[in-house]
């Protein structure tokens, strides 16, 4: 099979991917990484040739000098003997006698390369089995490919690597070449071509210009590959950032059909599983892409992931979005199956951890894994572990099911007092409502679904009744259309209040690049408006005159947040905001404290937020504890902020993490070599390339 050279960047070419891209792979520009079998070039042109034609005049001779060419005059025919000399009047003969110009030369074939250098990119070409009409849009000037089409050239006609001339004449970088050929129109679905030139040349215009136009940009070339195939399939693992995005991101807002696949069933969320491009999986599920559709093999997202190795950070994208990890493929195989013929420690790691591995009892004997066993005392004892220890989260919740109701606290601590837990119905929340009624405070939970608060409340009074000694303090519940709203009516039932918990909030996963103004504004608008309102409300109303303790349960970010940018931001801004008033509001007997919860605090509720467990299964294996936070223990440093234990504790922020924020980042960076060097040595060659304009500012 024949591999068609466009690019100018190293996919590392692996069966999978060639099973995806067909017959379009990238190479580097040394060539290296050709896929086993191509053509070896005999006739190695290399060069810095600044082939850019925007000086040429489309009706002069002029054909850029420092093309190379493609040196093969084996037995070329009189009509590609014509275009090279550029000979309209021969041309125009020959069309006269019926000459077939399409005729591809078929002889013995010395395959050769072009390298093309233009700025920082630099192509190879490898041509065989070609016709006039591609020899024209590499060496002819466009009189005479003007010539070659009037005289019934195919302007769609492929070389022998399926190459089409607009293909060819954007290699090479012939601008008006590839203008004349797009103005033609005629050429197999142009908009693909436009994709590539994009990506090629950063021709976002071109492609803006065809979307409005009314081009077909889910129509695919003659091999089925749609343009947004095309795009990802031709996408670097680093493409965090820039252009690349961009292209995904118009060919979405076009309208490109996300879920359309290629003739083997691949959908573009596969191949961008298969080649590692988290930013791109996140913006194609965002669009709506099924993440666990199959192709003709039956492998979904997951499965393409897996066996394209090394893809950690996409096989997590595809768990925390809900992935299906178990399914077999046809041929009866599990990403499991995959893992062990690999001997993959880290993706068996990460399967185990995340409960996708059903068909425990051949593990430990799969033969990749004795091998590694024998070699590794270490991974041996890890994964004999693993065998014997139930690990479902599901278990870890029913531990925390708070069936029964405790506190390291003496009973009636908070007797007769008055607090508000937001979101006190689910989760952290919940818990640390019990503890306080547990305590003897009245409470108020507050939030956004009244079903959810009163079925809350209802199974917290039963509970209770069987484990409170004493008489049930108040719970009451309030759906909050403002937090302004709740607060007034706290005050009111109780005519006090002594503790405000501000633990309602959340957010969605999402790269920062996808959130929307919309989504940005309800996560701040929650998690820091929210807060700043409720204990603007608390204080204004009733604690500047009789003081009182005020807890806000932020999260894990003074790393940063990636994927939780907006939380990030709006926690770090609660986190200073602790400070502030803490300061402010001493002199009225205030006090303001927040506690961080590590991100692995298991709920049933916090794990529905992300669609399944494995957000946290994953986060697990970052805590140096090694396991999941409880909701009592966030509790238990509620409590004691709000004790008289902690009654010189103000503006500090309480980190219950199981030491989280000590260890790792969340999000692994893929490798990449977008950081330039600041060099003394690269600085003066900048200079040198840039005029020698004398010393310039970085800044
Ligand atoms: C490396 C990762 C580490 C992860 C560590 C995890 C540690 C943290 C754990 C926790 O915090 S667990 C707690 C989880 N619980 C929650 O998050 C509570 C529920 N959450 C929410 O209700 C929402 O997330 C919310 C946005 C905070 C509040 O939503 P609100 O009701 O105010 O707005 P909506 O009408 O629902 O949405 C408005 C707007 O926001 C955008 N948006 C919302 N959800 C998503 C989403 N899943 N994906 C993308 N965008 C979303 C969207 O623009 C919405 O507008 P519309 O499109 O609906 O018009
Ligand atoms: N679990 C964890 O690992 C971590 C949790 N946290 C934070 O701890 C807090 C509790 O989380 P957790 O119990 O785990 O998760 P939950 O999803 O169970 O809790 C979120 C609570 O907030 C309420 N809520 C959400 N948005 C609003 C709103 N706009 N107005 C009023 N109430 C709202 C929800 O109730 P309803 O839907 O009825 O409105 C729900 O009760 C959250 O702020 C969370 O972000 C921080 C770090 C880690």
């Amino acid at each position: 099979m024949m591999y068609m050279c466009l690019g100018d960047q190293n996919f590392g070419v692996g069966e999978n991917d060639r099973r995806y891209l067909g017959d379009v792979i990238m190479i580097n520009p040394e060539g290296e990484d050709l896929a086993e079998g191509e053509a070896v070039p005999v006739c190695h042109m290399t060069g810095g040739h600044d082939v850019s034609c925007d000086d040429e005049d489309e009706d002069t001779y002029a054909v850029p000098s420092d093309i190379p060419f493609v040196e093969n005059k084996g037995d070329e025919n009189e009509v590609i003997s014509a275009v090279r000399e550029n000979d309209c009047l021969l041309l125009q003969q020959l069309a006269q006698k019926n000459v077939d110009f399409n005729s591809l030369c078929h002889c013995q074939w010395v395959p050769c390369t072009i390298r093309v250098q233009r700025g920082d990119f630099s192509r190879q070409l490898q041509m065989t089995g070609y016709a006039a009409i591609h020899v024209a849009v590499i060496h002819a000037s466009i009189k005479t490919i003007k010539c070659l089409l009037t005289g019934g050239a195919d302007i769609n006609l492929r070389d022998s690597n399926r190459r089409s001339p607009l293909q060819l004449a954007a290699a090479v970088d012939r601008l008006k070449v590839v203008r004349l050929l797009i103005d033609k129109g005629d050429c197999d679905n142009t908009f693909l071509m436009a994709v590539f030139l994009l990506l090629t040349f950063h021709y976002e215009d071109l492609v803006r210009t065809l979307v409005e136009s009314g081009a077909d940009v889910n129509l695919p070339d003659i091999k089925g590959t749609t343009p947004l195939s095309f795009a990802v399939g031709h996408m670097y693992p680093s493409s965090n950032f820039g252009t690349d995005l961009t292209i995904i991101r118009i060919l979405l807002d076009a309208g490109c059909d996300v879920d359309k696949s290629n003739p083997a069933g691949a959908s573009a969320l596969m191949l961008a599983a298969g080649l590692k491009l988290v930013p791109v999986i996140h913006m194609l599920l965002s669009a709506g892409a099924n993440i666990n559709k199959m192709d003709n093999a039956g492998h979904n997202a997951f499965h393409t992931a897996v066996a394209g190795q090394r893809n950690l950070s996409a096989m997590q994208t595809l768990m925390w979005n809900g992935a299906a990890t178990h399914t077999s493929n046809k041929k009866g195989e599990t990403p499991l199956d995959k893992a062990l013929q690999f001997g993959s420690i880290s993706i068996l790691r990460l399967l185990l951890s995340a409960d996708a591995a059903p068909h425990r009892h051949d593990i430990m004997t799969a033969p990749r894994i004795v091998q590694l066993r024998n070699y590794l005392p270490e991974f041996d004892a890890w994964l004999r572990q693993e065998m014997h220890e139930p690990r479902s989260l599901r278990r870890i919740c029913h531990v925390s099911d708070m069936a029964v109701i405790s506190s390291v606290f003496r009973s009636g601590l908070f007797k007769d007092r008055v607090a508000i837990v937001t979101g006190g119905g689910t989760g952290i929340g919940q818990a640390i409502a019990l503890e306080l009624l547990y305590l003897g405070c009245n409470v108020t939970i507050a939030s956004r679904k009244v079903d959810r608060l009163e079925k809350a409340a209802k199974d917290m009074n039963s509970r209770l009744a069987k484990h409170l000694n004493a008489p049930l303090p108040k719970l009451n519940t309030f759906l909050n259309a403002t937090f302004v709203q709740k607060k007034r009516n706290t005050v009111e039932v109780h005519g006090r209040l002594d503790f405000l918990v501000n633990n309602a909030g959340g957010q969605f996963l999402s790269p920062a690049a996808n959130i929307t103004l919309k989504g940005w504004s309800a996560v701040i608008d929650t998690n820091l408006t929210g807060t700043f309102l409720c204990c603007r409300e608390a204080y204004t109303q009733y604690m500047k005159e009789n003081g009182g303790t005020i807890i806000n349960i932020i999260a894990d970010m003074f790393k940063g947040f990636p994927l939780m940018s907006h939380t990030g931001a709006a926690r770090a801004g609660v986190d200073n905001l602790t400070k502030s008033l803490a300061i402010e509001w001493a002199d009225s007997g205030v006090r303001v404290n927040a506690v961080a919860p590590g991100s692995s605090i298991y709920s049933d509720t916090a794990a529905a937020n992300y669609g399944s467990d494995d957000i946290f299964s994953f986060i697990k294996s970052r805590v140096p504890a090694k396991r999941y936070g409880t909701v009592e223990e966030i509790s238990a440093a509620v409590c004691f902020l709000l004790s008289p234990a902690a009654a010189f504790i103000s503006g500090e922020t309480v980190f219950v993490d199981g030491g989280g924020k000590l260890y790792q980042n969340m999000l692994d960076i893929p490798d990449h070599q977008r950081s330039k060097a600041y060099t003394w040595e690269n600085d003066v060659k900048e200079q040198e390339s840039s005029g020698n304009c004398g010393p310039q500012s970085k800044l």
